[in-house]
């Protein structure tokens, strides 16, 4: 008997076909995420969950009692309850590398937006209101030969500073946990001190994992360090930075601009003061929406579902799962 696995959110039809093979699956077809009572009556037999972003705690295990893996289609992993799940013996994995260029991609493509004001300028242009070219304005900031300081340098921190260094000439400082000498030789980045990074960069970027060591890493103090004239990215998570912190940071002018794809809650409330600024691009977490990437990214947590499930070496099982 092929084991019973849970698909939590469409996927492309290989994929499924995939699973098929080795899985009797049910797959969740709404638009709209799974309403958690109907997921919890949807894992009660299964031993195998494939979700994005799915929460795993005590409750939701107490619902999922032959759960062996839960396979999350993304890189992070912040929904996960590691020690709960330590304590349960639950595998966790998630898809890593895969997606990392596509992010760095529209991480550099989020930098140039707000920098040149790119956003503002198609909307001036689709508005009917270009009658003159030299609107004072519009003159954005060079991101070339400027400062780059990159908070988190892993899998997609080292493509953006591959990009920023060799593309487009930037003096690419980092923060880390590790050194990463590796990158450094190949890129001619520099480690930094963080408060030496907030108080020297032109454009700061967070690229870490949301866990309790991180949340709120960056809010007022990290602001204020910031020079007036610097521009503010987030890419990874929301819960990262203090979002009132970064709404003042904004309003006070303690820092020239933002560009963020993801927010402390998601979707992003629509009277959330950050959607009024024209010095913040806004962007609805859309880092790794690529055809392709989002292809490899459910292909590879189904090679981690099926193997999880079928007693296989599991590929992707998370750092603190190990
Ligand atoms: N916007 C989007 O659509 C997407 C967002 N993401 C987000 O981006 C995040 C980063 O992804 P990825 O690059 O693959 O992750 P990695 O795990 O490869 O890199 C994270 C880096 O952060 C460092 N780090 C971890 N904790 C700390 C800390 N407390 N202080 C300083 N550095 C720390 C790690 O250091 P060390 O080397 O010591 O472990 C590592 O180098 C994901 O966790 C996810 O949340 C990912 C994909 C798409
Ligand atoms: O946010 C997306 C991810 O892959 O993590």
């Amino acid at each position: 008997m092929k084991p019973k696995v849970f698909i939590a959110k469409s996927i492309p039809a290989e994929v499924e076909a995939y699973i098929g093979e080795y899985c009797d699956y049910k797959i969740w077809e709404g638009e709209t995420p799974i309403p958690k009572e109907q997921l919890f009556h949807e894992v009660a037999e299964v031993e195998g969950l494939m979700t994005s972003k799915g929460v795993v705690t005590d409750e939701f295990l107490d619902h999922a009692p032959h759960l062996k893996i839960v396979s999350n289609i993304a890189a992070g992993y912040d929904t996960f309850d590691i020690e709960v799940m330590k304590r349960r013996n639950i595998i966790g994995t998630n898809t890593p590398n895969v997606l990392d260029d596509s992010v760095a991609d529209h991480t550099m493509g989020m930098i140039l937006m707000a920098a040149r004001k790119l956003g503002e300028l198609d909307y001036y242009v689709k508005q009917g209101k270009w009658s003159k070219l030299d609107d004072g304005y519009f003159l954005g900031k060079d991101v070339y030969n400027s400062r780059l300081g990159i908070i988190g340098m892993g899998n997609i921190g080292e493509k953006v500073a591959k990009r920023a260094s060799l593309g487009f000439d930037m003096d690419v400082v980092y923060y880390n946990r590790s050194r990463r000498l590796d990158i450094e030789e190949k890129y001619g980045v520099r480690y930094a001190e963080m408060d030496e990074l907030l108080k020297t960069a032109d454009f700061v970027v967070v690229l870490l994992p949301l866990n309790p060591a991180t949340q709120g890493i960056i809010g007022e103090n990290e602001f204020k360090l910031m020079k007036k004239t610097a521009f503010f990215f987030n890419s990874s998570r929301g819960k990262l930075v203090k979002e009132q912190d970064l709404i003042v940071a904004l309003q006070q002018g303690e820092i020239a601009g933002a560009g963020l794809d993801v927010y402390e809650v998601e979707p992003v409330a629509k009277d959330n003061p950050l959607l009024t600024m024209e010095n913040v691009v806004t962007l609805p977490h859309m880092g790794s929406a690529t055809e392709k990437t989002r292809f490899n990214m459910a292909m590879k947590a189904a090679e981690n579902l099926v193997a999880g499930v079928t007693g296989k070496q599991v590929p992707n099982i998370v750092k603190e799962l190990k």
